[in-house]
């Protein structure tokens, strides 16, 4: 679900489509539960299943890959998990600055999924000066006075924003002057950005409000049904129907 522009056309320059990069990740997950379980082959319908992506599909994005399986085989587990990494840009180390270091932010430094997946907390950055030198996470946290430096200094073009939604643009603004080129938002504000910066935005009261919005809608049909409107079973083909593929992912283009 598009919440604003996504600075990237529709197709990238390798001519996979966006809608397959967005999948890619989820390839990724279930291929690397199989790996760590030393699978050597997967079915594309099992790995599907995995994914939470419709078989058609999952074949078609492998075709952008140049990835076909073996007939009554399947694909090479551990070789997909090297080509979607190196497709995905993760066969290299990305070091990241997350910018606000309260709950969120001091949770997502102690997340250990980023460093496992290419993600290398570079430093940690707050406003508030109580908070310099303090360790999270193992890392010293730095004052925003020094952020340009900071990012200068490690060569990073990814940051994280996890402050205040106030305070959230002004942070953008600066660690893009300052060279970072994708950041993703977890502040509950529209980030306005030049050409050429990413921004994915993560909000899981939109989440909610999403389920929210389901539940309210499976109670009308239950209701319906026991008045002897659309039958119950009826109502959940239409959900199966819709499939995995319809969920809305927690991290969207901004
Ligand atoms: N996306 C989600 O699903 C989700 C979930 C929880 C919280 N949030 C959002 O994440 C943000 C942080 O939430 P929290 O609970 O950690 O808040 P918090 O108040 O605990 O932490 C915010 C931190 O940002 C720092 N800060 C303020 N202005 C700053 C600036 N200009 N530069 C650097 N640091 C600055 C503060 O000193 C503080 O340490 C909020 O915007 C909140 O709405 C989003």
């Amino acid at each position: 679900m598009a919440t604003g522009r996504t600075h990237r056309p529709a197709t990238r320059s390798r001519g996979i489509p966006e809608a397959t990069v967005a999948r890619l990740p989820l390839y990724l997950r279930a291929l690397t539960a199989l790996s760590e379980r030393s699978v050597p082959t997967v079915s594309s319908e099992e790995l599907a299943a995995a994914a939470g992506v419709n078989s058609a599909k999952l074949r078609k994005d492998f075709s952008y890959l140049g990835s076909y399986g073996t007939r009554g085989v399947g694909y090479d587990v551990e070789y997909l998990v090297y080509q979607i990494s190196r497709e995905l840009g993760l066969t290299q180390d990305w070091p990241v600055v997350i910018v606000g270091i309260g709950n969120l932010g001091a949770a997502l430094a102690n997340y250990g999924g980023f460093a496992s997946r290419g993600f290398r907390v570079a430093a940690l950055i707050d406003a508030d000066p109580a908070m310099a030198g303090k360790p999270v996470a193992g890392i010293p946290v730095q004052h925003s006075d020094d952020l340009e430096k900071i990012i200068q200094d490690n060569g990073v073009s990814i940051g994280v924003i996890a402050t205040p939604a106030g305070a959230a643009q002004a942070v953008c603004e600066r660690l893009v002057a300052a060279g970072v080129t994708s950041i993703l938002n977890f502040a509950p504000t529209v980030l306005s950005v030049p050409d050429g910066v990413d921004v994915r935005k993560v909000d899981l009261s939109i989440e909610l409000q999403i389920l929210a919005f389901h539940e309210q809608r499976k109670a009308g049909e239950v209701a319906a049904a026991s008045d002897g409107g659309v039958p119950a079973a009826a109502a959940r083909n239409e959900s199966a129907d819709q499939g995995p593929d319809g969920d809305m992912p927690a991290v969207m283009p901004a």
